[in-house]
């Protein structure tokens, strides 16, 4: 891990050091994703079906989930299916603790204005699967999308290197009560929710994580005219870690290599007080990493990380506001005051217990998070990704009375002589 301290280094060092591994947004990535994603576009499923073939071997299919899943039945342990049910139990508890009630204000006596809330008709979401298969994303998905009320969910993952849907994908999508699911994964599978292509139908907004291909893809389709809406970016796994003296190094080291291993363009970064921590976590870091079955991949991504002294706490934060991660663990003795201080990130891990890993899997809120410094502007996946506030005006005949002299005069000073009538029409005598 390249090691540099914050103070001594010049912007140029610094803006190095909090720089996304290139590899994410590099030019062949947009390319290759621009060919797919305009041949889905242009010729459907014919599109959709060569470019999967070419990429993972197989044309893509809609599985009915009931057979893989008992199969996944037989496969796990009564403590995996225990796990996951879990996982399941405090999701749903988090996101429908987590729906927003009505809001009414009256801004004016009877002048009423209210927020409605109304779930999506038709989402579709994207289940990572090329590495391997992700089946705590769609929990992750299709948990908070039902407690919103979506009316339709599509389901995509690519299929296993073998062939088929994978069977723990498909007893999380039984227990999501989902019937069926699209083996299709990558940048074909998001252009066809995307643009509707055969039996895959144009979703209202694609939601989920993927690699560089899949987040492009993501990206493009959005831009495009009639191309659906997208949850946020959220590419390559990240995590800054926040530590001083009171850190346990080899917890740090296993939750850093636990983002690591997620892909070669995964990125971890260590900010810390503490030369001494500094030193340990080093040391360890490669030492666990060489003993991981995604050895390879964890090695590549550490390539990007990078250990940051910091002169003190406040310091740190500043540093991970400017980076924006994805998740930020405070592994520290008081996190409480440096939670007041983040203003950007996707998800923050409070104090040592507070494991990324927790999150990943069973806290409760969503680990579908923004990425690539998208936490400045986009918020992780909640009910709200699958919901669209609606304002309500209620206007009594008394307020109009009042309100329309000076909405006549605003739409007179703009120079629109239409809108100022419709307020004039209301001036009307109140009956006695
Ligand atoms: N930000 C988040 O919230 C979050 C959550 C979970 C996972 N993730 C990330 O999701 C990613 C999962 O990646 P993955 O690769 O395992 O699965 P994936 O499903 O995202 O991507 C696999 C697909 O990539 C496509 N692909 C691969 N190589 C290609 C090429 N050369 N050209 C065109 N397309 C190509 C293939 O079609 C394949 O189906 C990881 O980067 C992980 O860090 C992020
Ligand atoms: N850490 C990932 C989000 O960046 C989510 C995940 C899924 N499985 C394990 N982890
Ligand atoms: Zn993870």
């Amino acid at each position: 891990m390249k090691r540099l301290i914050w103070t001594k280094a010049s912007d140029a060092e610094r803006a190095a050091a909090v720089a996304r591994p290139e590899q994410r947004s590099e030019k062949a990535v947009q390319d290759a994703v621009r060919a797919i994603v305009d041949d889905v576009r242009t010729r459907g499923w014919d599109g959709v079906a060569e470019q999967a073939l070419r990429l993972d071997g197989e044309t893509p299919g809609l599985v009915d989930v009931a057979g893989p899943a008992a199969e996944a039945r037989r496969i796990l342990t009564r403590e995996q299916v225990d796990a996951i049910e879990t996982a399941c139990r405090n999701i749903k508890t988090f996101h429908e603790g987590s729906l927003p009630a009505e809001h009414a204000v009256e801004t004016m006596p009877g002048l009423r204005v209210r927020k409605i809330w109304r779930p999506l008709d038709r989402v579709g979401l994207y289940i990572p699967g090329g590495k391997t298969p992700l089946f705590s994303t769609l929990l992750m998905l299709a948990i908070p999308a039902q407690a919103a009320g979506v009316g339709e969910i599509v389901v995509t993952t690519p299929p296993r290197p073998e062939g088929g849907l994978d069977p723990v994908i498909a007893l999380a999508a039984e227990m999501c009560g989902i019937e069926a699911v699209w083996t299709v994964g990558g940048a074909q599978a998001i252009a066809a929710l995307g643009f509707g292509a055969g039996g895959i139908p144009r979703v209202d907004k694609i939601c989920g994580p993927g690699n560089a291909y899949v987040a492009e893809a993501k990206n493009q389709v959005a831009a495009l005219a009639g191309g659906a809406a997208i949850d946020m970016p959220a590419g390559p796994s990240e995590l800054m870690v926040i530590a001083d003296d009171s850190a346990d190094a080899a917890m740090v080291a296993a939750d850093l290599l636990s983002q690591a291993e997620h892909d070669p363009s995964a990125q971890v970064l260590f900010v810390t007080t503490s030369p001494a921590l500094a030193d340990a976590v080093e040391t360890l870091v490669p030492q666990l990493a060489s003993g991981l079955p995604r050895r390879a991949i964890a090695e590549q991504s550490l390539a990007f990380a990078r250990t940051i002294i910091a002169d003190d706490l406040e310091q740190a934060v500043d540093i991970a506001n400017r980076y924006a991660p994805e998740h930020l663990s405070l592994a520290v003795a008081e996190p409480e005051p440096l939670v007041a201080r983040v203003r950007n990130a996707g998800a923050v891990f409070a104090g040592h217990e507070a494991a990324e890993t927790f999150g990943d899997y069973l806290a409760g809120s969503s680990h579908v998070l923004p990425t690539d410094g998208a936490a400045r502007a986009w918020s992780g996946i909640s009910v709200y990704s699958f919901l669209k506030s609606i304002s309500v005006q209620q206007v009594t005949q008394e307020a109009s009375q009042r309100i329309a002299a000076p909405a006549a005069a605003l739409a007179r000073l703009e120079g629109l002589e239409a809108h100022a009538l419709a307020a004039d029409a209301r001036m009307r005598k109140v009956p006695a």
